[in-house]
């Protein structure tokens, strides 16, 4: 499924719920004297665009999508601008997509996966999300939008931490964590940030995500974080599951852990994984592993967003390096017994 062409413009994608600080952390990264040139492609929600003239630097070129909802028009919207940017390849070294405040990152990050000549000339690099620390926390209990954000997020920029105090800070951290243990997690004032923790992270690229996130799917590794150093932040809803089921008892939102050494049988998973992301797909946000199948030399990445599935051979296994499979699925209502008695299945006995 890789192909062997020109660069590929990386595109980030930039959520978070209305004020967290999307239009800061915008600015930041185009006034910062990076020598490069972003496109920038900014969704409206309404009729007005005012974010627009919020945004600084007359280098940049700025694309509104002023068509309303993001998740009804996104797809159509985000294929014709990104259509018309790559007929000037060559004059961006990045495109950002700022979303508004109650978009569902989920079909901005689809437009990546399906359609074929925004594939060909940009990759994903990864959802970012802001998230505000004083009001995160309300807002999860009564917009799903925020949830879908931080469940997304390869990112987290957790902002306004000067807006709290530690123990709050803690425990909307360990919301966040409950939600999504994989995301890289900033704490900033004004969203500030290095540019490197935001920008060409490869969280997308089956070829990268390991190399740059060695401790990807090293869920244990954040519980014991919240166990450990966060003293103080009330535990009483947390639950794990162990083995890796993460939630919290006023949350929907959830995420699944799966592990074996022993090699999966392709002809078994591949089927498998497709038929369940039909059928759960729905439930299902996000997905992603490393394979080791049986008799294969090559390690076997994909990634997956709602059902839509990608995935690829990516390289030959490390002498001495464990054949392990790790994936990861972060949705709501995930049927877990279920997905844990197919992916046994999976396994050659
Ligand atoms: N106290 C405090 N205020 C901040 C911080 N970061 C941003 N703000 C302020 O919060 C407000 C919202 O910031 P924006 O960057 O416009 O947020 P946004 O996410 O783009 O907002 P929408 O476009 O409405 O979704 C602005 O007044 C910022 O100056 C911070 O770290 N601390």
């Amino acid at each position: 499924m890789s192909e062997a062409t020109a660069p590929k413009i990386p595109v980030t994608v930039l959520t978070g719920y209305l004020g967290a600080g999307k239009t800061t952390l915008l600015n930041r990264i185009l006034s910062e004297n990076h020598g490069k040139k972003y496109a920038v492609i900014v969704n409206e929600f309404g009729e007005i665009g005012i974010d627009n003239d919020l945004i600084i630097g007359a280098d940049e070129e700025v694309f509104e999508m002023n068509n309303g909802c993001i998740c009804c028009t996104v797809r159509g919207d985000l294929v014709r601008i990104m259509d018309g940017l790559m007929k000037r390849k060559g004059k961006f070294d990045a495109i950002i997509v700022e979303t508004t405040g109650l978009a569902d990152p989920a079909p901005v990050a689809q437009t990546f996966f399906v359609d074929e000549d925004v594939q060909k000339n940009a990759r994903l690099d990864a959802v970012v999300t802001v998230a505000d620390a004083k009001w995160l926390s309300d807002r999860l209990k009564d917009a799903p939008e925020a949830k879908n954000q931080i469940a997304f997020a390869d990112v987290i920029v957790l902002n306004k931490t000067d807006l709290v105090n530690k123990g709050e800070l803690a425990e909307v951290e360990a919301r966040i964590r409950g939600i999504n243990p994989y995301a890289k997690l900033h704490r900033t004032e004004r969203c500030s940030v290095a540019l490197a923790d935001v920008l060409d992270r490869g969280a997308f690229d089956l070829d990268r995500i390991l190399d740059i996130e060695p401790d990807f799917l090293e869920a244990d590794d954040h519980d014991h974080d919240h166990d450990h150093h966060h003293h103080g932040h009330d535990h009483h809803n947390h639950h794990d599951h162990g083995h890796g089921l993460k939630h919290y008892h006023d949350e929907d939102m959830q995420s699944l852990a799966l592990k074996t050494d022993k090699p999966l049988d392709p002809n078994v998973f591949m089927p498998w994984l497709q038929n369940l992301v039909q059928i759960e797909g729905g439930k299902i946000l996000r997905s992603k592993g490393i394979l080791a199948f049986h008799d294969d030399d090559d390690r076997y990445v994909f990634q997956g967003v709602h059902m839509m599935l990608e995935g690829d051979h990516q390289r030959k296994w490390k002498e001495g390096e464990p054949r392990e499979s790790r994936l990861i699925f972060i949705g709501r209502e995930l049927p877990e017994e279920a997905i844990r008695k197919g992916f046994e299945s999976c396994i050659v006995s």
